[in-house]
């Protein structure tokens, strides 16, 4: 099990001062969509420069034009790219063919799909190397997580790696862990505490002791 650090709500500086307080503890580093939307695949590129021994995923949650923003975010540096698995199919397709061209990964965010298990089943088929079930801030902040979905993709996706992500915190962490995704994304579970590097480690450690 990986664990990937997602950052939304930073700039580049902010971004950088907090891989360095973690970097020992996790896999990946994620630049989120809002800070590509405000920063540019220029914090792909100075995240990835300043960490080459880490992953870094843009978030781009690509809809449409996939090759082309998948082209764009490889030449940046980053090594996974993310499109929106509610995207059609020959988009997902292209981003696949793309990324495997420039050496890079695929994952599919499941965001917003509503026949998850057929969904899942078809874009395993496609190739693409992530598929992640993802609660997004809008239904966190009615009560939801992903935990359902993650044991409905878990059935029926068979080449993919399976990802979690949306409100992930040390408290619910055990839960996550038990149901055995292959990468375990957490944002604000680490960026929103005090000690982040104490919250990181302690995450890196259940993580291991659950594998
Ligand atoms: O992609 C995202 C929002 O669209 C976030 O990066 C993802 O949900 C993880 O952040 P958090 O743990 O704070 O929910």
């Amino acid at each position: 099990m990986e664990l990937q650090l997602a950052l939304d709500l930073v700039n580049i500086p902010e971004a950088k001062k907090l891989v360095k307080e973690v970097e020992e503890y996790v896999d990946i580093v994620e630049i989120g969509t809002p800070v590509i939307i405000n920063e540019g695949l220029r914090a792909v590129k100075e995240i990835k420069q300043e960490f080459p021994h880490l992953k870094v995923l843009a978030d781009l949650k690509i809809m449409d034009a996939a090759a082309y923003e998948v082209m764009k975010a490889s030449e940046a540096g980053a090594d996974i790219i993310t499109i929106l698995g509610v995207a059609e199919d020959l988009s997902i397709k292209g981003a696949v063919e793309e990324a495997k061209k420039q050496g890079k990964k695929i994952l599919v965010d499941m965001i917003g799909v509503k026949n998850l298990e057929e969904r899942a089943k078809e874009v395993d088929e496609f190739g693409v190397d992530y598929i992640c079930v993802h609660t997004g801030y809008d239904l966190q902040a009615v009560g939801k997580n992903s935990l359902e979905d993650l044991a409905t993709i878990k059935r029926v996706v068979k080449n993919a790696k399976t990802a979690i992500a949306g409100g992930i915190k040390l408290n619910t962490l055990p839960e996550v862990i038990k149901a055995k995704p292959d990468l375990i994304i957490v944002g604000g579970g680490i960026t929103g505490q005090e000690d982040k590097r104490a919250v990181a480690a302690e995450m890196k450690k259940m993580i291991q002791q659950g594998e």
